[in-house]
C-alpha cells in the first residue's frame, strides 16, 4: 500500500481507504474464485495495482471519459484506475462469467460508482468509448483489430484516444506492423521497482473508427 503513495501524492482520503481495501477484498474473492496468482497476491501492490496505474503517469482521464478494459479478469488494470479516476466512467469486459462475478463483488465492496462490468466478449461490445486500456489478453496485432471499431473520435483529453496496452518483455515483433503509429511510455522512467524495467505503456491512437 505505501508503494502508491510513493508515487502517487494528493490522493483523498477516500481514495487511499479504497487502495488499502483492496487486498482484503481480492484475498477473500481470490479464495472463491482463482483471479490472481498466490505468488502473485503477495504483491499485489506492485505487480498488479501500481503496474495498472502506470497507465495514470501516462494520462489523467477528464471526467466524462469513457474508457472500456479490455479482457479485464480481476480488475486490472480497470480496478485501480476507477479509484484514482472517480470521475471517468469505466466498463470492464471479459469473457468469463466468474471473474465478471468478482470485478462486480470488488467493485461493489469499494463503493465504486463509475464502474459497470460485462460479460462479453470485447468485439460483441456495443458503443464506443475514448480510451480502450488492457494488459496481457492477446498478441498486439490481433487486440487491435479486436477493438479498432470500439474507439469514439470525440476527442476530450490530450493525449488522442486509441489504446493504451500494458505489456512487458520483448514485444519488438508483435509492434513491428505499427512501429510509426505508436508511442512508448517506460514505466521505468516512473517507477524504480525491479519488476517494471522491461514494462511498458503503448498508445497506439485510433482513427478511421467507423464500423
Ligand atoms: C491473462 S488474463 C489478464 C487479466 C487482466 N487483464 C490482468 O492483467 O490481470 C486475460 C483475460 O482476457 C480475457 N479475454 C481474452 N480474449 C477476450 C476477448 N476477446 N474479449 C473479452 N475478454 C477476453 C480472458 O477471459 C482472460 O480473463
Amino acid at each position: 500500500m505505501e508503494i502508491i503513495q510513493k508515487y502517487f501524492s494528493g490522493l483523498s482520503a477516500g481514495q487511499l481507504e479504497q487502495f488499502a481495501a483492496l487486498e482484503g477484498l481480492y484475498r477473500e474473492w481470490n479464495e472463491k474464485i482463482n483471479v490472481i496468482s498466490r505468488k502473485d497476491i503477495d504483491q499485489l501492490y506492485e505487480r498488479h495495482v501500481l503496474h495498472s496505474l502506470g497507465i495514470a503517469k501516462v494520462i489523467s482521464f477528464k471526467p466524462g471519459t469513457r474508457i472500456m478494459d479490455v479482457g479485464t479478469g480481476g480488475g486490472f488494470p480497470g480496478i485501480p484506475l476507477a479509484i484514482m479516476f472517480p470521475e471517468a466512467e469505466f466498463l470492464l469486459v471479459d469473457s468469463i462469467a466468474k471473474k465478471i462475478s468478482v470485478v462486480e463483488a470488488v467493485a461493489a465492496g469499494l463503493g465504486l460508482t463509475n464502474v459497470r462490468a460485462q460479460q462479453n466478449r470485447a468485439e460483441k461490445v456495443p458503443g464506443q468509448f475514448d480510451f480502450i486500456i488492457s494488459r496481457a489478453v492477446t498478441a498486439f496485432p490481433k487486440f487491435v483489430s479486436l477493438v479498432r471499431t470500439k474507439v469514439s473520435a470525440r476527442q476530450q483529453n490530450e493525449l488522442a484516444n486509441g489504446i493504451l496496452y500494458l505489456k512487458g518483455g520483448d514485444f519488438d515483433e508483435e509492434l513491428e506492423h505499427f512501429k510509426n503509429q505508436v508511442k512508448l511510455y517506460a514505466l521505468s522512467d516512473f517507477f524504480e521497482e525491479e519488476f517494471f524495467e522491461t514494462k511498458k505503456v503503448i498508445h497506439l491512437e485510433l482513427k478511421n473508427n467507423r464500423k
